[in-house]
Formats: C-alpha cells, structure tokens, sequence
C-alpha cells in the first residue's frame, strides 16, 4: 500500500472518532425517545463513515476536506439551534481543524460564515453583553489560528524546498527523484504510459577539480544544470543523482525520442564553452521503463548503458536492454 500523507491520516483519524464517538449517542438518544436527534446522530455517522472509505480508497483530501468541514460546522449550528448557548464550546476547536484542514482563503470564508450565522442564532435568545463577547472571542480564535496556520505552512514548504533541493544547482535532490519515480510508477501501473530515464554523467570531471579547483568545478555545475534545463525546458524533471551525475526523469516519450532528446544534450554541452575556455563532454544511458521494474532496477539499467558509453570512449548516448 502507497503511503498515506499526514492530512489524510488526520481526516481519517477525525472521521473515524467522530463516527465512533456519536454512534453510542443514536442507542441512547432512541431509547430515550429522542427520534429526531436519534436520526440526526445517524446520519452524521453514515457521513463520517463515507467520508473514511471515500479518504481511505481515493487518498483524495481536498474535497474531503471541505466537505468535513462544512459538515462540522452544519452540525453545530444545528446542535446550537436546538440546544443553544451550551454547545458554543465545541465551536473553537472546529477552527483550529478547519484551519488544519483548508487552504487559508477557504478557512476564512468558513469560519467569518459560521461565526456570523452563529451569532445571529444567538441573538434573540441571548443578552447583547453575552453574544458580543461570544462573536469577538470566536472571531479572535479565527484570526490567531490564521496567523499561526499562516506560519506553520509557510515553514513547511521552506523545509520541504530545503528537503528536496540541492544547494548548490538548485535541481532536485536524491530524495526529491525518489519520490518523484515512484509517483510516476504508481500512475504509470494505472494509466499505462511510455515512459524514460536519462542518466547523464560529466566525463573526466575529475580532471577539472585538480587541474583548476573546486569552485571551477562547482561553477560548471551550475552552468551544466542551466544548460540542461533551457534543453529540456522542464526544472522539475531534472535531479542531481550523484556528484557529477544528473537524471532526467520521467519522460513520457519512447526510447527513440528519448535517445533523440539525450543526443541533442550531449551535443549542446559539446560544443558549450564553460568558464576559463573548458570544454566538457557528457556521456548518457537512456532506459525506458519495464512494466513491474522498481526505480532502482530502472535507474540500474540506465547506468549499465552509461557504463558502455564511458567505457566505449566517453562523449556518447547509449541506450539500455
Ligand atoms: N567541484 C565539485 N566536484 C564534485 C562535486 N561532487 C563530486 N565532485 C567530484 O567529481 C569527481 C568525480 O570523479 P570520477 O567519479 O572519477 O569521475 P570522472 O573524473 O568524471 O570520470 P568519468 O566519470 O569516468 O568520466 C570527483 O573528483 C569528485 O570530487 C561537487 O559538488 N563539486
């Protein structure tokens, strides 16, 4: 089973507590004779537990999400209708789901909505001094929990940039292709897509660091990379796979194609200048994808065929079995 991302592991946390948590309530409230309520309570569970088969079989959260929360919310303007005042607390712990679970401008929507309709509810039955302060601490818990979601998420994509970047090229990394070729499996598995892998490696780029020096090295890196990029005209198809070593992945074209594709990379970085007058040249293995193979066989036979084109002189694409 593919991995489950943390805000889908959260939803189906909350929709299963909440359905585990009401059920108990549709028994009591039936033998109590309370039908309405009852039904109500029912309802709610056979929600919660759709919206967990729906997370649990799809992985989709967005809509899940939204729809989660609008039912949340729909449950305690319900609940607040006909229980009033008393049920106010369970409101401040929904915004901070709501802000969990929503894109920012979607959780300032919901929140300013329900806080207004809830005010409105309470109004004719509750003293002016009592519903004010109710519609300003509700109103304060939405915009603290915005100012921290705003944060916390702004945090998390820095670190995932940082996670998944490499410094100094700005392509991305080791963990970043990994992830990147097991997502194109997965889809590939349902939709049956052509796909290909380019192995590139600098050829003699030793040579480089000892004859002028590290930064030399790291300047033709960088150039490589942008080189590259303007080729392929795609940043996130591009990874440092090792040192002087890069893959370009997935390609959704034939080998012939991609061969095409690795030839004209091999010729552009030929005849390329570098800093200090350096001529560089690349040698590539090129591999498509074989149906069941795991991202380190694929990668494997990629670098078997760059293996022969260094070992057949350097400077040449060769495509693998
Ligand atoms: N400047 C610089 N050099 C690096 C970096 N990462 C790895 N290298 C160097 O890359 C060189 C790789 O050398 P080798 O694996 O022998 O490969 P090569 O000299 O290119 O020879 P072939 O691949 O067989 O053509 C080593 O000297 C590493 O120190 C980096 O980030 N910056």
């Amino acid at each position: 089973m593919s991995k489950r991302t943390e805000r889908e592991i959260v939803l189906l946390y909350m929709s299963a507590l909440t359905a585990a948590v009401i059920s108990p309530f549709v028994l009591i409230r039936f033998l109590s004779g309370d039908i309405v309520m009852a039904i109500a309570d029912a309802i709610i569970v056979i929600l919660m537990s759709i919206f967990f088969l729906y997370v649990y079989k799809t992985h989709k959260v967005a809509l899940a999400s939204l729809l989660m929360s609008l039912l949340l919310i729909a449950i305690i303007i319900a609940f607040i209708t006909v229980h009033g005042l008393s049920i106010i607390y369970w409101y401040y712990p929904l915004v901070l789901a709501i802000f969990y679970l929503n894109h920012q401008r979607t959780a300032i929507i919901l929140c300013v909505v329900s806080t207004v309709t809830i005010t409105l509810l309470l109004y004719p039955t509750t003293n002016f001094a009592e519903v004010s302060v109710i519609f300003v601490s509700m109103l304060l818990t939405s915009i603290f929990s915005f100012v921290i979601f705003r944060s916390y998420k702004g945090v998390q994509a820095k670190l995932k940039l940082l996670a998944t970047t490499d410094p100094l090229t700005s392509t991305g990394n080791r963990r970043a292709l990994d992830s990147e070729l097991n997502k194109a499996i997965l889809s590939q598995e349902r939709q049956k897509k052509t796909m290909c892998l380019i192995l590139l490696d600098l050829d003699n780029f030793k040579k480089i660091n000892d004859t002028y020096g590290h930064l030399i090295g790291d300047d033709i890196l960088v150039t490589l990379t942008k080189l590259l990029v303007n080729n392929i005209r795609m940043l996130d198809t591009l990874y440092r796979y090792g040192g002087e070593e890069f893959i370009i992945a997935p390609l959704y074209v034939d080998l012939k194609t991609a061969a095409i594709i690795a030839e004209d990379m091999r010729a552009v970085v030929e005849e390329h200048v570098f800093t200090d007058d350096i001529s560089m040249t690349l040698s590539l293995g090129v591999a498509q994808f074989n149906d069941k193979e795991t991202p380190s066989q694929w990668i494997a036979r990629a670098d078997a065929a760059l293996y022969i084109a260094k070992d057949s002189g350097r400077n040449k694409v060769y495509l693998a079995e």
